[in-house]
């Protein structure tokens, strides 16, 4: 299975995912300028965290226009996997692959931290490897990190159980005071209704490598790995 990191003008994050698919999940991967238009050879594409083009306009308002990200339409509707995190998922809302937008957070700061994080929804190939309810600690760093999304679609994701990720507190209550960002409904990730892509704000390749004294990002990524060795069988 082959991974590929988007590299857009002013992504940051890009070498930290290839270190994880790469250097510790052990999976081919190739840094994937926002420029190209072949991305044939790949099994997952991930678009990474950052400040694409500078966050001007809006974050991840530029980048949708990219050359490659018709290819990454295109890969997503063939039912393939496509994980947005943080810069990356602004630009999923932006390209239309994801519903509702990301808008200032709510205090107005930018927001770097260290927040416990409910996992909703285990039966995706992005998440098959974590408990139903469990709570996780991931990194967030963001200045626009708030979900909005009108009413009716805010009722279909949870219907649906595209809300893959809510913030809690460390028990697994959500209240206002465990909303970092003032996000609707406390979402931090949501999938597409088929459950092929993926955003989420939080930083799962930030807590993966255990000198970081953190691995509660590491299972997203070995589900995708046992997904792929699933469907091989
Ligand atoms: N870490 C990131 O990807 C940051 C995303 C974006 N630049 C923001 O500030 O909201």
């Amino acid at each position: 299975m082959k991974f590929g990191v988007v590299v857009f003008p002013g992504s940051n994050c890009d070498r930290d995912v290839a270190y994880v698919t790469q250097g510790l999940l052990d999976c081919p991967t190739r840094l994937v300028w926002h420029q190209e238009t072949d991305i044939s050879d790949l099994d997952v594409v991930v678009l990474p965290g950052g400040f694409s083009y500078g966050d001007y306009l809006r974050c991840g308002a530029i980048a949708q226009f990219s050359p490659v990200m018709p290819e990454i339409i295109k890969h997503a509707e063939q039912g393939k996997l496509v994980l947005g995190i943080c810069n990356g998922f602004q630009v999923l809302t932006e390209a239309g692959l994801l519903p509702g937008a990301l808008i200032r957070n709510r205090d107005l700061h930018f927001i770097c931290d260290r927040v416990p994080i409910k996992v909703e929804n285990t039966r995706l190939p992005w998440t098959s490897q974590y408990q139903s309810g469990e709570i996780i600690t991931l990194p967030i760093a963001h200045g626009e990190g708030r979900y909005y999304a009108d009413a009716d679609t805010l009722a279909q994701l949870e219907d649906n159980g595209q809300v893959v990720f809510r913030y809690c507190s460390p028990e697994g209550e959500s209240n206002p005071e465990s909303n970092p960002n003032g996000s609707l409904n406390q979402i931090a990730g949501i999938c597409n209704s088929q459950g092929n892509v993926l955003g989420m704000m939080p930083h799962p390749e930030r807590a993966s490598d255990p000198m970081l004294g953190n691995t509660d990002g590491m299972k997203l990524f070995e589900s995708v790995l046992n997904a792929a060795i699933a469907a091989v069988r």
